[in-house]
């Protein structure tokens, strides 16, 4: 009753081959050849499950005998360099409960109700200062020759803010901000545990960032009133289960990585999408844009409003082109290990067996690829392909409501849906809609190429940090000496 084998081309190591050169991306490419919805791959004498197709994710998604606190557990001391007291505080009985504790409800809580208010607003003034600062002629264009790494910054310094308050340790600190993309690129070295001459940057960017949020956790800033609670709890509840403050640093190495990983290309991908497009798709979305204006004073302060549901309601095609971008680029493999045996039910009635003790990766990806449910058009980028169903209602197949709504699953879901979507709304939707609103942004070349789809975060990056892909940016006329706001 297990999934069907599928044998690599090179016996026992060529799966392993694949992975580790092309990450996610591997499945996407099995997945098409084999067009099967769940496999087994063999591997030296084992094997691991890819689950591909998005009814099986779906029940693996909400399935309770497939956790990821195993897998956190084994990679978390390699990766963050814990001390051994740390290590063992993580491999005692104490451990599971702890993850699972503060993956289920620490983090939960501290992203809700009043705390994603003050988050929203802080990071949202940061962005609006820094927007009002941005190309304030409507006839001299300013030049962004690299726009990965112009948004990159902006992102950073507000969610820095948002999340540290007032003692950011990324604050004015470029090598922090560097250190944190090069140990996104070589992380999966750091959690494999390879050699220090295997992975060169990732142990120096490792140590950066260790040597900016040591001393940040060790005077206590984190217990600063002006530090939000996301930041805060986290740090509380490790202390409180007996974590010195080093490693508390090192622990919370993977925070800003959280919090900024999946954001900063999803909004770069955004931009390049819709600017790249035709004018018209543009002018389209200028007049949707529009209608989030709630005030402009004589003072020349511009006021936009930017609540999820007012967003989702008076901008259907940016909220279209905001899916169809997540479709595209988030490529997601959620890493689970099989705590019990699991059956997964497909929606034709199959049952698959997956043993006890086995990884299985849930390839949230491989769905936002399948033409089996988006159509023949699955590799184009549609903005209007959210809008609506080009099936009538309650019809199936591909491209209808049921079968998009089944593939679709950017933020992951069951237990570990992404608590942290709604604060990466606002930041995306403050900034589209602000230089849709009011700037013209002209990209200056073509859109660039993906790079590797990384299988520790969820969203795929412009090769090479973007190079080669700038926008020019200037005022339209008549919105020259705006200043913004937003109201939440
Ligand atoms: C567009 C941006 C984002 C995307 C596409 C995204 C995507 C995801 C996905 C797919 C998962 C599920 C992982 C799994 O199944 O193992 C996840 C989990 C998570 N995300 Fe996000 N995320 C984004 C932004 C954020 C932000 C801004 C934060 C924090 C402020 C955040 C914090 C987290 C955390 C802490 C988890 C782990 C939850 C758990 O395992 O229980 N994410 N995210």
């Amino acid at each position: 009753r297990e999934p069907p084998v599928v044998k690599s081309r090179v016996p026992f190591l060529g799966h392993i081959i694949g992975m580790f050169q092309q990450q996610a991306g591997y499945h996407i490419t099995l997945q098409r050849a084999t067009r099967k919805p769940i496999a087994t791959l063999p591997m030296l004498s084992g094997k691991m499950y890819a689950v591909w197709d998005p009814y099986l994710i779906t029940a693996g998604l909400r399935s309770k005998s497939l956790s990821s606190t195993p897998h956190i557990l084994e990679a978390t001391p390699a990766a963050c360099q814990l001390s051994p007291h740390a290590a063992n505080l993580l491999r005692s009985p104490e451990g599971p409960p702890l993850v699972e504790h503060m993956m289920q409800q620490v983090i939960p809580a501290s992203l809700k109700g009043p705390s994603i208010q003050r988050l929203n607003q802080t990071a949202l003034t940061a962005l609006a200062a820094d927007l009002t600062a941005l190309a304030p002629s409507s006839t001299t264009p300013a030049p962004i020759p690299n726009a990965w790494l112009w948004l990159r910054h902006l992102l950073t310094t507000a969610t820095g803010q948002a999340i540290y308050g007032a003692h950011d340790p990324f604050a004015a600190n470029p090598p922090v901000e560097d250190a944190l993309w090069d140990l996104e690129k070589n992380l999966l070295k750091l959690t494999l545990n390879l050699p220090r001459f295997l992975a060169p940057l990732g142990h120096s960017a490792r140590k950066v960032l260790f040597d900016a949020l040591t001393p940040y956790y060790s005077s206590r800033k984190d217990t600063d009133a002006s530090t939000s609670a996301f930041v805060r709890d986290r740090a509380t509840t490790l202390r409180g289960a007996g974590f010195p403050d080093g490693d508390v640093a090192r622990l919370e190495m993977m925070l800003p990585f959280a919090a900024l990983a999946n954001t900063v290309p999803s909004l770069f991908w955004l931009l390049a999408y819709v600017f790249s497009s035709p004018a018209e798709l543009v002018e389209r979305l200028r007049k949707e844009v529009e209608g989030l204006v709630t005030k402009r004073d004589g003072e020349g302060e511009v006021t936009l409003v930017m609540t999820g549901s007012v967003i989702e309601e008076r901008c259907p095609l940016l909220m279209s082109c905001y899916r169809e971008m997540q479709r595209k680029t988030v490529h997601q493999v959620s890493t689970r290990t099989a705590v019990e045996d699991t059956v997964l039910k497909s929606r034709d009635g199959r049952e698959y067996l997956l043993k006890k003790g086995n990884v299985v990766q849930l390839v949230i990806g491989a769905g936002h690829n399948m033409e089996e449910y988006w159509g023949e058009d699955v590799d184009e980028f549609k903005p209007e392909r959210f809008l609506g169903s080009r099936k009538a209602d309650g019809e199936d197949g591909p491209g209808s409501s049921k079968a998009m709504r089944a593939a679709f699953q950017p933020f992951g879901g069951g237990l570990h849906l992404c608590p942290g979507r709604n604060f990466a709304l606002a930041e995306m939707m403050a900034v589209m809609a602000t230089l849709l609103l009011g700037y013209e942004v002209e990209p200056t070349n073509e859109l660039p190429a993906f790079s590797t789809r990384s299988v520790i975060d969820a969203v795929t990056k412009p090769a090479k940090h973007g190079e080669g892909f700038g926008v020019s940016i200037r005022r339209r006329e008549g919105w020259e000496g705006v200043r913004w706001a937003y109201e939440l």
